[in-house]
Protein backbone atom coordinates (compact mmCIF):
# COMPACT_ATOMS: atom_id res chain seq x y z
CA UNK A 1 0.00 0.00 0.00
CA UNK A 2 0.99 3.80 -0.46
CA UNK A 3 0.03 6.79 0.46
CA UNK A 4 0.24 10.87 -0.76
CA UNK A 5 2.26 12.52 1.29
CA UNK A 6 1.09 15.98 2.18
CA UNK A 7 3.45 18.54 4.42
CA UNK A 8 1.73 21.08 6.92
CA UNK A 9 4.03 24.33 8.09
CA UNK A 10 2.17 25.67 10.86
CA UNK A 11 2.45 25.97 14.42
CA UNK A 12 1.61 23.78 17.19
CA UNK A 13 -2.06 24.14 19.47
CA UNK A 14 -1.43 22.84 22.72
CA UNK A 15 -4.91 22.59 23.21
CA UNK A 16 -4.94 19.83 19.91
CA UNK A 17 -7.93 22.19 18.01
CA UNK A 18 -6.24 23.74 16.00
CA UNK A 19 -2.69 24.20 13.82
CA UNK A 20 -0.33 21.75 13.36
CA UNK A 21 -2.54 19.50 15.27
CA UNK A 22 -6.04 20.04 13.92
CA UNK A 23 -4.10 19.88 10.22
CA UNK A 24 -2.39 16.10 11.05
CA UNK A 25 -5.83 15.02 12.16
CA UNK A 26 -7.67 16.11 8.99
CA UNK A 27 -5.15 14.66 7.03
CA UNK A 28 -5.40 11.10 8.89
CA UNK A 29 -9.04 10.99 8.43
CA UNK A 30 -8.94 12.01 4.76
CA UNK A 31 -6.18 9.04 3.96
CA UNK A 32 -2.90 11.30 3.03
CA UNK A 33 0.23 10.74 4.90
CA UNK A 34 0.96 13.79 6.89
CA UNK A 35 3.88 15.50 7.56
CA UNK A 36 5.22 18.79 8.98
CA UNK A 37 7.25 21.22 9.57
CA UNK A 38 6.58 23.50 12.87
CA UNK A 39 7.17 27.39 12.71
CA UNK A 40 5.74 28.19 16.60
CA UNK A 41 4.96 26.61 19.63
CA UNK A 42 1.97 28.07 21.18
CA UNK A 43 0.85 27.29 24.97
CA UNK A 44 -3.03 27.63 23.96
CA UNK A 45 -6.27 25.76 24.83
CA UNK A 46 -9.96 25.99 24.04
CA UNK A 47 -10.19 29.80 25.30
CA UNK A 48 -7.06 31.30 24.52
CA UNK A 49 -2.97 31.66 23.76
CA UNK A 50 -1.04 32.10 27.08
CA UNK A 51 2.04 32.03 25.19
CA UNK A 52 4.05 31.53 22.29
CA UNK A 53 7.97 30.67 21.24
CA UNK A 54 8.89 30.78 17.14
CA UNK A 55 11.09 28.47 16.50
CA UNK A 56 13.93 29.48 14.60
CA UNK A 57 14.19 30.26 10.94
CA UNK A 58 17.13 27.80 9.62
CA UNK A 59 15.37 25.37 12.19
CA UNK A 60 12.21 25.35 10.05
CA UNK A 61 14.44 25.34 7.07
CA UNK A 62 15.43 22.39 7.70
CA UNK A 63 12.49 21.12 9.07
CA UNK A 64 10.93 21.33 5.35
CA UNK A 65 14.18 20.13 3.86
CA UNK A 66 14.90 16.81 5.82
CA UNK A 67 10.83 16.20 4.63
CA UNK A 68 11.26 17.26 1.10
CA UNK A 69 14.91 15.26 0.74
CA UNK A 70 13.18 12.36 1.48
CA UNK A 71 9.27 11.70 0.22
CA UNK A 72 7.39 12.62 -2.40
CA UNK A 73 5.52 15.84 -1.41
CA UNK A 74 1.73 16.06 -3.45
CA UNK A 75 1.16 19.26 -1.83
CA UNK A 76 1.39 21.78 1.10
CA UNK A 77 -0.27 23.98 3.61
CA UNK A 78 0.82 26.87 5.51
CA UNK A 79 -1.07 27.90 8.61
CA UNK A 80 0.80 30.57 11.63
CA UNK A 81 3.91 31.12 10.24
CA UNK A 82 4.35 33.58 12.77
CA UNK A 83 7.18 36.08 12.01
CA UNK A 84 8.95 37.73 8.52
CA UNK A 85 11.87 35.10 8.90
CA UNK A 86 9.60 32.31 8.43
CA UNK A 87 7.46 33.87 5.47
CA UNK A 88 10.46 34.33 3.66
CA UNK A 89 11.44 30.59 4.28
CA UNK A 90 8.83 29.04 2.89
CA UNK A 91 8.77 30.98 0.37
CA UNK A 92 12.40 29.78 -0.48
CA UNK A 93 11.52 26.74 -0.43
CA UNK A 94 8.30 26.58 -2.17
CA UNK A 95 10.19 27.80 -5.54
CA UNK A 96 13.47 25.29 -4.38
CA UNK A 97 10.97 21.99 -4.05
CA UNK A 98 8.93 23.45 -6.72
CA UNK A 99 5.71 21.61 -5.05
CA UNK A 100 3.00 20.45 -7.27
CA UNK A 101 0.25 22.26 -5.10
CA UNK A 102 0.64 25.12 -2.64
CA UNK A 103 -2.11 26.20 -0.30
CA UNK A 104 -1.40 29.33 2.02
CA UNK A 105 -4.16 29.78 4.92
CA UNK A 106 -2.95 33.44 6.00
CA UNK A 107 -3.49 32.89 9.69
CA UNK A 108 -3.47 36.34 11.78
CA UNK A 109 -5.18 36.26 14.72
CA UNK A 110 -6.63 33.09 16.87
CA UNK A 111 -10.52 32.82 17.22
CA UNK A 112 -9.68 34.07 20.86
CA UNK A 113 -8.12 37.86 19.28
CA UNK A 114 -4.28 36.70 19.71
CA UNK A 115 -1.88 37.94 16.77
CA UNK A 116 -0.48 34.83 15.08
CA UNK A 117 1.70 36.82 12.37
CA UNK A 118 3.46 40.42 12.74
CA UNK A 119 2.59 43.51 11.03
CA UNK A 120 5.82 42.98 9.21
CA UNK A 121 5.26 39.55 8.46
CA UNK A 122 2.40 40.31 6.68
CA UNK A 123 3.83 42.25 3.83
CA UNK A 124 6.01 39.88 3.41
CA UNK A 125 2.78 37.32 2.67
CA UNK A 126 1.77 39.71 0.14
CA UNK A 127 5.00 39.79 -1.63
CA UNK A 128 6.35 36.55 -1.66
CA UNK A 129 3.47 34.08 -0.93
CA UNK A 130 0.63 35.49 -2.31
CA UNK A 131 1.98 35.15 -5.59
CA UNK A 132 3.37 31.99 -5.47
CA UNK A 133 0.36 30.14 -4.16
CA UNK A 134 -2.32 27.77 -6.32
CA UNK A 135 -5.20 28.93 -3.62
CA UNK A 136 -5.24 31.17 -0.77
CA UNK A 137 -8.17 30.77 2.03
CA UNK A 138 -8.56 33.86 3.80
CA UNK A 139 -11.53 34.70 6.28
CA UNK A 140 -13.49 37.91 5.97
CA UNK A 141 -11.11 40.07 8.63
CA UNK A 142 -7.92 38.71 6.82
CA UNK A 143 -9.36 39.25 3.77
CA UNK A 144 -9.94 43.23 4.81
CA UNK A 145 -6.55 43.72 6.34
CA UNK A 146 -4.61 42.10 3.09
CA UNK A 147 -6.43 43.82 0.93
CA UNK A 148 -7.36 47.67 2.25
CA UNK A 149 -10.85 46.68 1.60
CA UNK A 150 -13.66 47.01 3.79
CA UNK A 151 -15.68 44.33 3.16
CA UNK A 152 -19.68 45.49 3.13
CA UNK A 153 -20.94 42.83 0.91
CA UNK A 154 -20.09 40.59 -2.08
CA UNK A 155 -19.15 43.27 -4.26
CA UNK A 156 -16.28 44.24 -2.23
CA UNK A 157 -15.60 40.49 -1.52
CA UNK A 158 -15.05 40.22 -5.25
CA UNK A 159 -13.27 43.26 -5.61
CA UNK A 160 -10.63 41.93 -3.02
CA UNK A 161 -10.77 38.66 -5.01
CA UNK A 162 -9.26 40.29 -8.37
CA UNK A 163 -6.99 42.45 -5.83
CA UNK A 164 -5.28 39.19 -5.21
CA UNK A 165 -5.88 37.05 -8.06
CA UNK A 166 -4.24 40.07 -9.89
CA UNK A 167 -1.29 40.04 -7.19
CA UNK A 168 -0.45 36.33 -8.43
CA UNK A 169 -2.81 33.69 -6.57
CA UNK A 170 -3.65 31.32 -8.52
CA UNK A 171 -7.13 31.18 -6.90
CA UNK A 172 -8.97 32.57 -3.88
CA UNK A 173 -11.23 31.65 -1.67
CA UNK A 174 -13.00 33.57 0.49
CA UNK A 175 -14.60 32.10 3.47
CA UNK A 176 -18.14 33.64 5.19
CA UNK A 177 -18.16 31.69 8.47
CA UNK A 178 -17.48 34.89 9.95
CA UNK A 179 -20.78 36.00 8.92
CA UNK A 180 -24.42 35.68 9.57
CA UNK A 181 -27.16 33.42 7.50
CA UNK A 182 -25.94 30.77 5.68
CA UNK A 183 -22.22 29.71 5.90
CA UNK A 184 -21.34 30.42 2.25
CA UNK A 185 -17.38 30.79 0.84
CA UNK A 186 -16.83 32.45 -2.73
CA UNK A 187 -14.20 30.64 -4.93
CA UNK A 188 -12.43 32.67 -7.41
CA UNK A 189 -10.52 31.10 -9.74
CA UNK A 190 -9.82 31.53 -13.54
CA UNK A 191 -12.79 31.03 -15.12
CA UNK A 192 -14.93 32.77 -12.82
CA UNK A 193 -16.53 32.55 -9.44
CA UNK A 194 -18.08 29.54 -7.24
CA UNK A 195 -20.33 30.17 -4.03
CA UNK A 196 -20.19 27.02 -1.91
CA UNK A 197 -23.22 26.95 0.46
CA UNK A 198 -23.90 25.18 3.50
CA UNK A 199 -26.65 25.93 6.34
CA UNK A 200 -24.46 27.64 9.30
CA UNK A 201 -24.55 25.11 11.97
CA UNK A 202 -25.63 27.17 15.45
CA UNK A 203 -23.54 25.64 18.16
CA UNK A 204 -21.73 29.14 19.05
CA UNK A 205 -17.97 29.24 18.88
CA UNK A 206 -15.87 26.75 16.92
CA UNK A 207 -12.08 26.77 17.55
CA UNK A 208 -9.81 25.13 14.18
CA UNK A 209 -12.17 25.65 11.52
CA UNK A 210 -9.68 27.70 8.99
CA UNK A 211 -7.34 25.14 9.83
CA UNK A 212 -8.40 22.16 9.05
CA UNK A 213 -10.53 23.34 5.80
CA UNK A 214 -6.97 24.55 4.32
CA UNK A 215 -5.69 20.88 5.41
CA UNK A 216 -8.60 19.07 3.63
CA UNK A 217 -8.09 20.88 0.84
CA UNK A 218 -4.29 20.37 0.56
CA UNK A 219 -5.60 16.75 1.75
CA UNK A 220 -7.59 16.41 -1.77
CA UNK A 221 -5.22 18.44 -4.08
CA UNK A 222 -2.90 15.60 -3.31
CA UNK A 223 -4.41 13.04 -3.86
CA UNK A 224 -5.14 14.32 -7.57
CA UNK A 225 -8.19 15.88 -7.36
CA UNK A 226 -8.79 19.18 -9.23
CA UNK A 227 -9.02 22.44 -7.91
CA UNK A 228 -12.51 23.19 -7.76
CA UNK A 229 -13.64 18.98 -6.40
CA UNK A 230 -10.93 19.36 -3.44
CA UNK A 231 -12.52 23.27 -2.52
CA UNK A 232 -15.88 21.47 -2.47
CA UNK A 233 -15.26 18.54 -1.10
CA UNK A 234 -13.01 19.84 1.51
CA UNK A 235 -16.08 22.60 2.45
CA UNK A 236 -18.29 19.21 3.14
CA UNK A 237 -15.78 17.78 5.47
CA UNK A 238 -16.05 20.93 7.06
CA UNK A 239 -18.90 21.07 7.77
CA UNK A 240 -19.41 17.54 9.21
CA UNK A 241 -16.58 18.06 11.44
CA UNK A 242 -18.58 21.34 12.74
CA UNK A 243 -22.05 19.50 12.76
CA UNK A 244 -20.56 16.73 14.87
CA UNK A 245 -18.08 19.56 16.76
CA UNK A 246 -17.76 18.86 20.46
CA UNK A 247 -16.80 19.95 24.24
CA UNK A 248 -13.45 19.73 25.76
CA UNK A 249 -13.12 22.47 27.59
CA UNK A 250 -14.51 25.47 28.47
CA UNK A 251 -13.61 27.65 25.71
CA UNK A 252 -14.94 26.90 21.77
CA UNK A 253 -15.94 23.60 20.69
CA UNK A 254 -13.63 21.36 18.99
CA UNK A 255 -14.23 19.43 15.74
CA UNK A 256 -15.03 16.00 14.83
CA UNK A 257 -11.76 15.50 12.83
N1 LIG B 1 -21.22 27.78 12.24
C1 LIG B 1 -20.84 27.32 11.04
N2 LIG B 1 -21.63 26.50 10.33
C2 LIG B 1 -21.25 26.02 9.12
N3 LIG B 1 -20.08 26.32 8.55
C3 LIG B 1 -19.24 27.12 9.20
C4 LIG B 1 -19.55 27.67 10.48
N4 LIG B 1 -18.50 28.43 10.92
C5 LIG B 1 -17.57 28.35 9.95
N5 LIG B 1 -18.01 27.59 8.90
C6 LIG B 1 -17.25 27.22 7.70
O1 LIG B 1 -15.98 26.77 8.13
C7 LIG B 1 -14.99 27.11 7.18
C8 LIG B 1 -13.89 27.93 7.86
O2 LIG B 1 -14.35 29.27 7.92
P1 LIG B 1 -13.98 30.34 9.03
O3 LIG B 1 -14.46 31.66 8.50
O4 LIG B 1 -14.50 29.89 10.35
O5 LIG B 1 -12.43 30.25 9.01
P2 LIG B 1 -11.39 30.93 9.95
O6 LIG B 1 -11.97 32.18 10.53
O7 LIG B 1 -10.14 31.05 9.19
O8 LIG B 1 -11.24 29.88 11.11
P3 LIG B 1 -10.54 30.08 12.54
O9 LIG B 1 -11.64 30.68 13.39
O10 LIG B 1 -10.20 28.68 12.91
O11 LIG B 1 -9.37 30.99 12.35
C9 LIG B 1 -15.72 27.83 6.06
O12 LIG B 1 -16.07 26.90 5.07
C10 LIG B 1 -16.94 28.39 6.76
O13 LIG B 1 -18.00 28.66 5.88
C1 LIG C 1 -1.18 27.30 16.20
C2 LIG C 1 -2.43 27.92 15.69
N1 LIG C 1 -2.58 28.03 14.36
C3 LIG C 1 -3.72 28.59 13.86
C4 LIG C 1 -4.72 29.03 14.70
C5 LIG C 1 -5.96 29.69 14.12
O1 LIG C 1 -7.11 29.04 14.44
C6 LIG C 1 -4.52 28.88 16.10
N2 LIG C 1 -5.46 29.29 17.00
N3 LIG C 1 -3.37 28.32 16.55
Amino acid sequence: MSKEVVLTVAGSDSGGGAGIQADLKTFQSLGVFGTSAITAVTAQNTSRVMDVKSLEGDFVSSQIDAVANDMNITALKTGMLANEENVHIVSKKITQYNFSWCVIDPVLVATSGDVLLTQRALETVKEQLVPKCDIITPNLPETEILTGIKINGYNDIEKAAMMLRGQGAGSVLIKGGHGKGEAVDYLFYDQGMIKLTATRIGVGSLHGTGCTLSAAICAYLGQGYELISSVDKAKKYITKAIKNSFVVGEGSRVLSH
